[in-house]
């Protein structure tokens, strides 16, 4: 194995193979055990449609389901947090039903991102491109998740996953912003056999990924814009070779946003040396 593969994979905690059930078991514990002992009331979450979000929050409901049931006062608030119509609507439906949160909030971000906008506008000058937009995007469905979690004393869950961090393909202080991790150390077709034997309808565990945050480019599938294959970032996560070029797009991405996975670089630091 490459030396810097192997060094990658201690960090991102993926195994070449899971057992779903244990998966299940183990990440509803570490989120009802942090619930415990933050005594924090539960969890929010942006539900989109896509299968990280139906993961987390499936885990989450079982979580605080199991809470209840031994006593604890819990909730689970999944958040749909659409920019004006989402175009796969009937995906994130299909989530919420499945998941079967305890409440659900609809929180339009459109009005926040085109007030952004409109100020960047006239501000500096120059017309936002569509790239940041989406950042905007990313980072206003960040606020709305913390604002829910401040009104109710609720922690944000974020879905990053071995197969994101690695890449950095997430938006920093935006999807990158949340206070637990479920899905950390597993890679995306985990992911995938977690949720199917949680019992999802194929259309939710077989989704394809999309970060969704274009306006040009709407539901542009995470793969295009990577150029790479989820199949090739996951196989290298579990140790397998990949074509000499893949794996080097990986290392150089992941050298390119270690920025993204510490905190803010202060006069103390080194690690970037
Ligand atoms: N070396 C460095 N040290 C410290 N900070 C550094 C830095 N380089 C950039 N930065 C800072 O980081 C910023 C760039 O990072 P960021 O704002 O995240 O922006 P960036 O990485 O350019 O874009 C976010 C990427 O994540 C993808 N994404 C976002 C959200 C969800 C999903 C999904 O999978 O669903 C994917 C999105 O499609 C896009 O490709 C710079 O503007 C700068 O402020
Ligand atoms: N339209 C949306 N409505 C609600 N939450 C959203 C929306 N778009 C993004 N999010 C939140 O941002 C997170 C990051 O998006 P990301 O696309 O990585 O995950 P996903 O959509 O759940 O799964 P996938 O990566 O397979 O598309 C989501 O898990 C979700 O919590
Ligand atoms: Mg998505």
């Amino acid at each position: 194995m490459r030396e810097l593969q192997a060094k990658i994979i201690e960090e991102m905690g993926v195994r070449p193979t899971i057992d779903p059930q244990e998966e299940i078991r183990r990440r509803v514990g570490f989120l009802k055990d942090y619930v415990q002992a933050t005594g924090t009331k539960g969890f929010v979450l942006g539900i989109s449609g896509g299968l990280d979000s139906t993961l987390a929050g499936k885990l989450a409901q079982l979580a605080v389901d199991e809470l209840k049931e031994e006593g604890t006062d819990a909730r689970f608030v999944a958040v749909r947090l659409p920019y004006k119509v989402q175009h796969d609507e009937d995906d994130a439906q299909a989530a919420l039903a499945f998941i079967q949160p305890s409440e659900s909030v609809v929180y339009n971000v459109a009005p926040a991102v085109d007030g952004f906008e409109n100020e960047f506008a006239s501000a500096a000058g120059v017309e936002m491109s569509d790239f940041n937009k989406g950042n905007v995007k990313a980072r206003a469905r960040m606020i709305a998740q913390y604002a829910v979690a401040g009104e109710h004393n609720l922690l944000v869950i974020g879905t990053d996953h071995g197969a994101e961090s690695v890449t950095g393909f997430f938006t920093k202080y935006g999807d990158g912003g949340a206070d637990v991790l479920p899905l950390f150390g597993l890679n995306k077709r985990q992911n995938r056999q977690v949720l199917k034997e949680l019992g999802a309808e194929e259309r939710l565990y077989n989704k394809i990924p999309t970060a969704d945050l274009l306006d040009e480019n709407p539901g542009q599938t995470d793969e295009h814009e990577l150029g790479l294959t989820y199949e090739q970032i996951d196989d290298y996560l579990e140790g397998r070779e990949v074509p000499e070029e893949a794996a080097h797009a990986i290392e150089r991405r992941y050298t390119m946003t270690r920025h993204k996975r510490t905190v803010p670089v202060s006069i103390l630091d080194n690690w970037w040396r």
